[in-house]
């Protein structure tokens, strides 16, 4: 007892004790439930506000902001002291990115001020970031911290480059929440420099597309939507969806892909456009089939409208619109006006330069011995689409010489079916049996059965038209 009123004893009992005590709350993490405590006395003395920053606003259409929060939440460092937090690899190799699950809240400090942040997720789907914020805090921070929000997620936003998605619309009666797109993440490999193409065309048009994203006083001077539509036209496997993906990886944007078979009214054509968001890459393929097949809905009229940006006017800027044709000659001139078509490229056959350009990245090879024959193959007029050229290719990529040579065979029979090529030189990768009627002989294909193998055999428009005599029909600005 004479120990207790001697004043050091005691107070190295009490150092003693808050010793321990620290260390029974932060080894046994009670330290976390005391703070919950904590908190959950301090909310009583204070009244908060909400504000809800939904996923979609009433017409459908994203709303950039949720994108902008979820972005600054994802750089947060207290994600990592969220109850629950998901765990997502990043765009680089070994990265790993942490996102909020749902209905878990996340704090943050901001000019002294203590927010939250809740990942709610309503049962209809619908998503929401909710930030709570205390009503004697918000006149002084909600302003600046909003713009502290854009900022920073700008900032990551170059930093990691936002994650490009395909968009492809929905044909589903029971979608009460009207929501036209379904979404996924879209990594085509595709670029300009995987495309053979004639040099200078391809840098007339990455220099146009620059222009156009430059351009927007330029299109608000003229009174004009700022979009640009270009129409890629030509045969079979002569890379125009390749070319639709490079041009989205290029410009960075995100394709909404339209099915015209899906779109069952007009009405549905244009929530379709009112539904992208800006620096979106709208494409609609084979729009010859459609005409020429009558197989939508969507009358011509509609599809001017959609096409001549009116509709636009109503929802976010910055558009590029493609359309794909194997043939343009079959369809209405009013179709491809100048206007509503702005650029027009051709998409030609194999000639030999691109078949030169094609042998450089499938084979890495710039010159062979058998080359002067190819050369005097393609002065015959004989061709094959760059997707059938490339095919064999990949298929012999481990020898140039075999490689070449099954690309003459191919040329001289001018995929008629006529020539043969040996089944040793095929590598047929994911074909456990062969597809009906395509063995042809003791193990050997012909080029028709080679085709139908790689799923290319199909009618071929202007087999001899001429090689990429593409032409940018106007340059705007
Ligand atoms: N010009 C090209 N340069 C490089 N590869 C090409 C080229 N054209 C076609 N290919 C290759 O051929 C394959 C088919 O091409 P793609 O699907 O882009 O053709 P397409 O013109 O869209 O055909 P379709 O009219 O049948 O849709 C792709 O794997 C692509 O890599
Ligand atoms: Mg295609």
């Amino acid at each position: 007892m004479k120990i207790l009123s001697n004043p050091f004893f005691l107070f190295l009992i009490m150092i003693t004790v808050l010793f321990l005590l620290r260390i029974l709350l932060f080894k046994t993490g009670l330290i976390y439930t005391a703070k919950k405590l904590w908190r959950s006395i301090e909310d009583c003395f204070h009244v908060y506000q909400f504000f809800k920053v939904p996923e979609f606003n009433e017409n459908m259409q994203e709303n950039n902001l949720y994108y902008k929060v979820s972005l600054y939440i994802t750089s947060l460092t207290s994600i990592e002291d969220s109850d629950y937090t998901n765990l997502f690899t990043g765009k680089k190799q070994n990265d790993i990115v942490l996102r909020l699950d749902h209905n878990q809240t996340i704090d943050d400090d901001f000019l002294g001020a203590r927010v939250s942040w809740i990942n709610q997720n309503q049962e209809k789907g619908s998503k929401n970031f909710v930030l709570k914020i205390r009503r004697a805090d918000k006149r002084r921070i909600l302003r600046p911290y909003l713009q502290h929000i854009h900022t920073v997620s700008d900032e990551v936003e170059q930093r990691n480059y936002r994650d490009l998605k395909l968009h492809m619309n929905i044909e589903d009666d029971s979608n009460h929440e009207k929501k036209c797109w379904r979404s996924i993440p879209f990594n085509h490999p595709s670029t300009f420099d995987t495309i053979s193409m004639e040099p200078d065309l391809k840098n007339k048009v990455k220099s146009d597309l620059e222009s156009f994203l430059k351009a927007k006083q330029y299109y608000q001077r003229l009174g004009r939507a700022w979009k640009r539509s270009f129409l890629l036209y030509g045969p079979s496997g002569t890379g125009k969806s390749s070319f639709v993906a490079a041009m989205a990886n290029f410009l960075h944007y995100d394709i909404y892909d339209i099915d015209l078979s899906k779109v069952k009214a007009n009405s549905d054509l244009k929530s379709l456009l009112l539904q992208t968001t800006s620096k979106a890459l709208v494409l609609i393929e084979d729009l010859d089939r459609y005409l020429m097949d009558k197989s939508t809905a969507v009358s011509l009229s509609s599809l001017f409208n959609f096409m001549d940006g009116i509709w636009s006017s109503c929802c976010a800027e910055e558009r590029i619109m493609v359309f794909t044709m194997n043939n343009k000659d079959l369809v209405e001139p009013a179709v491809l006006r100048p206007g509503r078509i702005d650029v027009h490229l051709h998409f030609p056959l194999c000639d030999f330069s691109s078949f030169k350009s094609l042998a450089s990245s499938y084979l890495r090879v710039k010159d062979h011995k058998l080359f002067s024959q190819v050369e005097e193959i393609f002065q015959t007029g004989a061709s094959l689409s760059p997707a059938e050229i490339g095919e064999l290719m990949i298929a012999n990529r481990n020898s140039p010489s075999r490689a070449l040579k099954s690309v003459i065979t191919a040329l001289q029979t001018d995929g008629d079916g006529r020539g043969t090529l040996n089944i040793g030189q095929l590598s047929v990768k994911g074909l456990a049996e062969p597809v009906g009627g395509v063995l042809s002989g003791e193990g050997v294909y012909s080029v028709k059965d080679f085709k139908k193998l790689y799923g290319l055999w199909r009618m071929k428009n202007n087999k001899k038209s001429t090689p990429f005599d593409s032409t940018l029909v106007r340059k705007h600005g």
